[in-house]
């Protein structure tokens, strides 16, 4: 396993140098949570705790470490010796990987000694706001697919090694149903699923040779790829060809990837040629830099496809390549006195909910449909009630107030065992997934202008807010 505990910004070790010198005794909780969902959506699909888990058990720094942090000449010495001898000593609550999250409302939390919530900042957002981003731009791709399976196929396009194969990981959880990257597939026990380049029909004399010498190879995987040369006039009809030899050897054929040129056309054309000649259940496969966008017009203009292959608007989330995931500080506590923090700033946008908060998900009674969530103080055990006073969280809200009258709630932020070794396959993840996005109504979920769904805060939560936020002088 990676030791990633230095795959952070300068300012965290410099700040918990000075935290153990000034402030030795202080615990802090920091939140982690966004404020703008990617693509104008309403959601984020929660997803990498497994690596960050994994990422904090094996928090340390080596020999090698603490020699270049000496030649940093930055840093007292009792620090360096608290470093090397450092032992994590944190308390993480988080919602389970998978878990559609809206803004504001935090999908992590870490209290601990501040020196240590400090330097754990950068690490947890690169890993968490690179896999929500994916897991998110998959859903929205399974979402347009409806019901379609999609392959990921975005290796060679990601941003490097890591973005390919923790992407992948996190394209699963948002709803891909196999991947081209095999290094993802087998450390993830991902399904496994390609089909062939263009350089295999251009290597042989001919496309129909190259259709019968790949048949003859796999003749249980003939996924063959129709648009080398033209799709209609010889893409096609060699296909046929090849599958007509491959039923009378008694294989049943996969079916044609195609990959350029009008998709609805060609597949409309395709999808007869292969009807007429006998071979209604031959699978039509498309890719070439599918979007949401163009799935959701091919479908609409009745292109009869059954697989998509998506690389790299997927991988890069290339409509919206950041989620701008944060980090904040939410309470310090000193002698068993919890002091909530918040932060101000001009723009209203980033006001912060302070305090040690819960999360909780409301549905309305004896049912499984939700309705809103709810970000509750600590100490406040939100069950099933009848009636309670409610402050939209979004400090941008005109209506703030209301009041729910009848709800089920659940937990949503849960403890988590930092020594665990077992975790959820992805593919559980994602049925989870599937399974939790049912409950919310449909109207979030649709691509353009969803419905925002509610987040709200109690009024004791409201009132705290709002009395640090009368106290406090505005801040950077
Ligand atoms: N009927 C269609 N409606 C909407 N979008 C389509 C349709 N057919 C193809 N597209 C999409 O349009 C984009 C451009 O397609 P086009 O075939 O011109 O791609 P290309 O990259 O120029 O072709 P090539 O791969 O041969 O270089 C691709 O993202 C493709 O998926
Ligand atoms: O378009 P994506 O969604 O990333 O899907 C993956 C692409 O990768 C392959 O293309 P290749 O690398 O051969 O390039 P080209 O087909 O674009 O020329 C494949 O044929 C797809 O077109
Ligand atoms: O297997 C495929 O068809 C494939 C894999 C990666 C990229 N494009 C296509």
């Amino acid at each position: 396993m990676r030791n990633l505990s230095l795959l952070t910004d300068l300012y965290e070790f410099s700040m918990a140098n000075g935290f153990q010198h000034d402030l030795p005794a202080t615990q802090a909780t920091f939140d982690v949570f966004y404020r703008r969902v990617p693509d104008a959506g309403s959601f984020v699909i929660a997803a990498g705790l497994q690596q960050v888990i994994e990422a904090l058990q094996n928090f340390h720094f080596s020999e090698a470490d603490l020699a270049y942090f000496k030649t940093l000449d930055l840093w007292d010495p009792e620090f360096l010796n608290y470093l090397a001898n450092f032992k994590l000593d944190c308390q993480i609550q988080a919602v389970a990987e998978g878990t559609p999250v809206f803004p504001r409302e935090p999908l992590l939390t870490v209290t601990g000694p501040i020196a240590q919530t400090q330097l754990l900042e950068t690490l947890i957002l690169n890993i968490l706001n690179h896999q929500s981003l994916i897991a998110t731009k998959a859903r929205r791709l399974t979402f347009a697919a409806s019901g379609r399976p999609i392959m990921e196929f975005g290796a060679r396009r990601a941003q490097g090694p890591d973005s390919a194969i923790y992407g992948t990981r996190a394209a699963v959880i948002g709803g891909a149903k196999s991947t081209s990257n095999v290094l993802a597939a087998k450390a993830f026990n991902i399904p496994a699923a390609g089909t062939m380049a263009h350089s295999w029909i251009e290597a042989f004399p001919d496309e129909l040779t190259a259709f019968r010498k790949w048949s003859e190879r796999y003749p249980d995987n003939s996924a063959l790829l129709v648009d080398t040369y033209d799709v209609l006039n010889s893409g096609v009809p060699n296909a046929i060809t090849v599958f007509q030899e491959l039923r009378e050897r008694g294989h049943q054929p996969v079916g044609i990837r195609i990959d350029s040129g009008d998709v609805t056309m060609l597949a409309q054309q395709a999808r007869k040629m292969l009807n007429a000649a006998g071979f209604p259940e031959a699978k039509i496969t498309i890719s070439n830099a599918l979007d949401e966008t163009i799935i959701t017009s091919l479908l609409q203009q009745g292109a009869p496809i059954d697989n998509f292959g998506i690389g790299e608007k997927l991988i890069t989330s290339a409509s919206a390549p950041v989620l701008s995931g944060v980090y904040k500080l939410a309470a310090i506590e000193q002698n068993g006195h919890v002091e909530p923090k918040i932060k101000v700033s001009a723009s209203r946008e980033k006001l912060t909910i302070p305090g040690k908060k819960r999360v909780y998900r409301l549905y309305r009674p004896g049912t499984k449909q939700a309705f809103a969530d709810l970000i509750a103080l600590e100490h406040e055990t939100i069950v099933g009630e009848s009636h309670l006073a409610v402050f939209n969280s979004d400090p941008l809200s005109v209506d703030r107030h209301h009041v729910l009258t009848a709800f089920d709630a659940q937990l949503l932020l849960k403890p988590v065992t930092l020594t665990t070794t077992s975790y959820p396959s992805v593919q559980a993840i994602q049925t989870t997934s599937q399974h939790q996005l049912a409950e919310l109504p449909r109207a979030t979920q649709r691509l353009i202008n969803p419905d925002v769904y509610p987040v709200y805060m109690t009024a004791a939560l409201s009132q705290l807010q709002t009395e640090l936020l009368s106290q406090a002088t505005p801040a950077d």
